[in-house]
């Protein structure tokens, strides 16, 4: 069987309000970012499959006799992608010989592409391909990067098999699907990504899959077509931390405190729905100093909050303390535990006085890789600014290459990952 190439690219995404107790059925509020996960499929003819992931340095080939031996449990359901197969989960850890739950970042990308592949190639003739995919977001820090190759995957494979058109034209720039086609993508993207995280809520794959800004409660996604223009400066503290590790700590700490936590979830969905509506007013009336304040007081509660459900950090509380030096208010995004931070901006705050500010006292706390201190991580620190005007809405997962308008754009840079 050969199959048509493609290329996809979907985008990560930052949580303004929301992250963990969307998972325990609470709204979130998120906006995607144009920071961008990317992915080519090839046919090949060696019959092999092949796949090349730079950011996380995993190459790896099989060959289709082996996978083909997968194959016999499977439903070859390709319409919906809401539950995972169970079965199909064992055989592919037996198969790569897993033994525990918290696995590495390679092992768990290479297991949620077998499970995209087999689940949708594995009741027909399985192709020879070769699938590279890399992204412009870091891994594993906040930012949606495992949605975005969620997304990429289930996006590409669906393609490939035909179960979504291909409809990009030789003189288009870049595909639509129709809502139909999305909400598929979306379903499979849902289903690798519960091999990553364990229990994802969905935001990240709904994001990376519509794009622009939106608020999601119990699976239900409605995107918010009137927001502000909003300066938010996003800060990676390059602290290493598991979505899966996290969203299970919480879990427990429900389990064991009921009483106390929920309280915390429920407050954390006022704050949801309190963010959207001075958003709101924000677009039908002048902007005014009280609602920075409002916007401010919401960070600053919810901060409080995720530090109460166990998902903050040291890094996190040094980006709270010295923005708040400076006036400014932090809070996590994303799962926390390290990863990125937001910080909100008024209009008159400039970036570049952040950027160029000493801070060499605070050397020690975010250090890169490379031993960078935080003067010079700060210059990784990007800018967003959500957009007030309603553009016209694009599909944000793209099948070409092309810069995507979606609501949040990034001016600066962060660093773009080596071998991509
Ligand atoms: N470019 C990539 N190539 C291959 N695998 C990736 C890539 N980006 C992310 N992943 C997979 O996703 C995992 C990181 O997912 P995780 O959910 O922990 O972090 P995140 O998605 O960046 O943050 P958050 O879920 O808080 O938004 C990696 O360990 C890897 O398995
Ligand atoms: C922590 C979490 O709420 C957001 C991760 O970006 C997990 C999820 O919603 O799946
Ligand atoms: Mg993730």
């Amino acid at each position: 069987m050969q199959v048509r190439d493609c290329l996809i690219s979907a985008p990560g995404k930052a949580i303004l309000h929301g992250e963990h107790a969307v998972v325990h059925g609470k709204v979130a509020l998120a906006v995607s970012l144009n920071l961008r996960t990317y992915l080519q499929l090839k046919a090949s003819s060696d019959g092999k499959v092949s796949i090349k992931l730079p950011n996380i340095d995993t190459f790896v080939c099989w060959e289709l006799s082996e996978l083909r031996q997968l194959t016999p449990c499977l439903s070859g359901k390709k319409e919906e992608g809401q539950c995972l197969d169970p079965e199909l989960v064992k055989r592919l850890r037996e198969f790569m010989g897993l033994t525990n739950e918290n696995l590495d970042s390679s092992t768990t990308a290479t297991l949620a592409f077998l499970y995209i592949y087999l689940s949708l190639f594995g009741s027909g003739e399985m192709p020879s391909l070769t699938v590279c995919v890399w992204s412009e977001l870091p891994t594993g820090a906040g930012l949606g990067s495992s949605a975005a190759y969620s997304v990429c995957l289930a996006a590409a494979v669906l393609c490939a098999i035909g179960a979504i058109p291909t409809p990009l034209k030789e003189w288009e720039q870049t595909a639509r699907w129709c809502q139909e086609d999305l909400e598929l993508i979306n379903s499979w993207a849902f289903q690798a990504e519960k091999i990553i995280h364990g229990n994802p809520s969905g935001v990240d794959n709904a994001v990376g899959t519509w794009g622009g800004m939106l608020r999601f409660l119990a699976g239900k996604i409605i995107p918010l077509s009137r927001v502000p223009l909003l300066r938010i400066l996003l800060t990676n503290t390059k602290v290493p931390r598991s979505t899966k590790v996290l969203v299970a700590r919480v879990k427990d700490k429900i389990n064991k405190f009921p009483s106390i936590l929920i309280p915390v979830l429920d407050s954390v969905d006022a704050i949801s729905c309190t963010c959207e509506k001075v958003l709101n007013e924000m677009t039908c009336e002048p902007i005014t100093g009280e609602h920075y304040n409002i916007l401010e007081e919401l960070i600053d509660i919810n901060q409080h909050h995720l530090n109460v459900m166990g998902v903050g950090h040291p890094s996190l509380d040094t980006l709270c303390q010295v923005t708040a030096a400076r006036g400014l208010h932090s809070k996590l995004t994303g799962a926390g535990g390290g990863g990125c931070g937001i910080t909100l901006l008024r209009p008159g705050n400039p970036a570049d006085c952040i950027e160029s500010e000493n801070c060499s006292s605070h050397s020690s706390w975010m250090t890169s890789d490379s031993g960078q201190s935080l003067a010079l991580t700060l210059q990784q620190s990007i800018i967003l600014s959500m957009h007030v005007a309603t553009v016209e809405r694009k599909n944000s997962l793209l099948q070409e290459e092309t810069s995507s308008r979606t609501r949040l754009i990034v001016s600066g840079h962060l660093p773009r990952p080596t071998g991509g």
